[in-house]
């Protein structure tokens, strides 16, 4: 079949499995191309290893460290005439590159959250590894199903305290309203941190350390934003930002754990506002990423998600000066765009914008281009006119 975008609203109901592939080849381009990382990941978990960060942290550990990755990621497959969601044909396409150079590969699809896919996780790293040296925790989530109380929990991007009232885009027609959020009340704070906290990976963690499968010195990281202010309403201080707080004391708790396993170490890295499908949901952001893209492009400092976490890999993790901890005990990639002269652009140029001037104040044709991307769509050298087959399985 012709496979073409269908957008609705913040998402994109196809995905182009040749598109995905040229899209996960671009990434695998870029860390082959700055050689391989000294002292890297050699056995590595990503748990969410399907698209965004996730995907950018298993391409570094395979393409720059020669790493054995298992990734887990909850994604719905092909049918003979149906596309996938994009992770399924990005995990297709990593598997078939990361085989074709000499890597062991297995994939998990299924929730993260279950003690069952653990159970199957762990004995995969018995039976194939042995012990894990790294584990990236890099989910993204609207709902949980909590595996000892069977209560099913779901996030929301709501503030908290207060009614919350700031522009925000309809990136697909090239709106700008302004959005009015009324603040979420306690069971909705209590869902969204039982979803995006740290209780599960301290879940991963714990069973892992049990079954003692994680190597000495193993280390664990996973992922946070914070932004600048204009979105601690809806960021920082809402339902995500207390689920984020909870995953930072979640990582301190894991690093004590890790720590007294031949000194490894638990951490959270805090990195930049990028296109993904996450954070396309969130209300407000998109226009703040269209302003920012804008700003950062002109400054050349622009980085997607595989640029972020192979320069969190090469100069923090793996190389370079070591881990550089911000006063909270954060590792901050998101350090670029939090420059004070990028944010003194981003906010005088934030009341400025308007349906009318939103092409030429934003980079929302950039927004655009980065989000059917995410789906394969806009790649150079796919002909997407051509016919093609859907249906795609995950390489044995
Ligand atoms: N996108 C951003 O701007 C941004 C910025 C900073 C930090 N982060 C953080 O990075 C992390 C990853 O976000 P992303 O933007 O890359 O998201 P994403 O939507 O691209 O990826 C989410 C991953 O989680 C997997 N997943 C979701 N539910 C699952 C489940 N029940 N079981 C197994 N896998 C499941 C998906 O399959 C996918 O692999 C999040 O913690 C997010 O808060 C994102």
């Amino acid at each position: 079949m012709v496979i073409k975008p269908k957008v609705r609203g913040f998402v994109c109901v196809t995905a182009h499995p040749a598109g995905c592939a040229a899209h996960v080849q671009e990434w695998i381009d870029y860390v082959k191309a700055k050689g391989p990382v000294k002292n890297g990941p050699k056995k590595v978990l990503v748990i969410g290893s399907s698209t965004g960060y996730g995907l950018a942290s298993r391409i570094s550990a395979a393409f720059g460290s020669g790493a054995a990755t298992i990734g887990v990621f909850f994604e719905r497959p092909s049918e003979p005439d149906k596309t996938a969601t994009p992770g399924w044909y990005n995990t297709a396409a990593f598997t078939t590159a990361a085989k074709k150079a000499g890597l062991y590969v297995k994939n998990f699809n299924g929730d993260a959250f279950s003690d069952q896919l653990k159970t199957d996780v762990l004995a995969a790293i018995k039976a194939d590894l042995g012990q894990i040296d790294l584990v990236v925790y890099s989910l993204a989530s609207p709902r949980r199903t909590h595996p000892k109380t069977g209560v099913v929990h779901k996030s929301c991007l709501k503030p908290v305290g207060q009614t919350y009232s700031n522009k925000t885009v309809d990136t697909d027609k090239g709106i700008v309203s302004t959005i009015t959020i009324e603040p979420a009340n306690e069971a909705e704070i209590a869902d969204t941190k039982a979803v995006m906290g740290g209780e599960d990976w301290e879940m991963w963690i714990n069973a892992l350390d049990e079954a003692k499968l994680l190597a000495p010195g193993a280390t664990s990281v996973a992922y946070s934003y914070i932004g600048p202010e204009l979105t601690w309403p809806i960021y920082k201080n809402g339902t995500i930002g207390l689920a984020k707080n909870d995953l930072e004391r979640a990582g301190k708790s894991i690093n004590a754990t890790l720590k007294t396993n031949g000194y490894g170490r638990a951490f959270i890295s805090v990195n930049k506002a990028l296109v993904t499908q996450a954070s396309s949901a969130i209300p407000v952001v998109p226009l703040y990423i269209s302003i920012l893209y804008k700003i950062m492009k002109a400054k050349g400092s622009h980085e997607g998600c595989i640029e972020q976490i192979d320069r969190l890999f090469r100069t923090q993790m793996f190389g370079g000066t070591g881990l550089d901890f911000d006063d909270a005990g954060r590792v901050r990639i998101d350090d670029w765009e939090m420059k004070p002269d990028v944010q003194a652009e981003v906010a005088a140029l934030w009341p400025e914008v308007t349906t009318e001037n939103l092409a030429a104040l934003t980079d929302i044709a950039g927004y655009r281009t980065e989000f059917l991307k995410l789906f394969g769509f806009g790649l150079p050298g796919i002909d997407y006119e051509a016919d093609i087959d859907p249906h795609v399985e995950l390489p044995a």
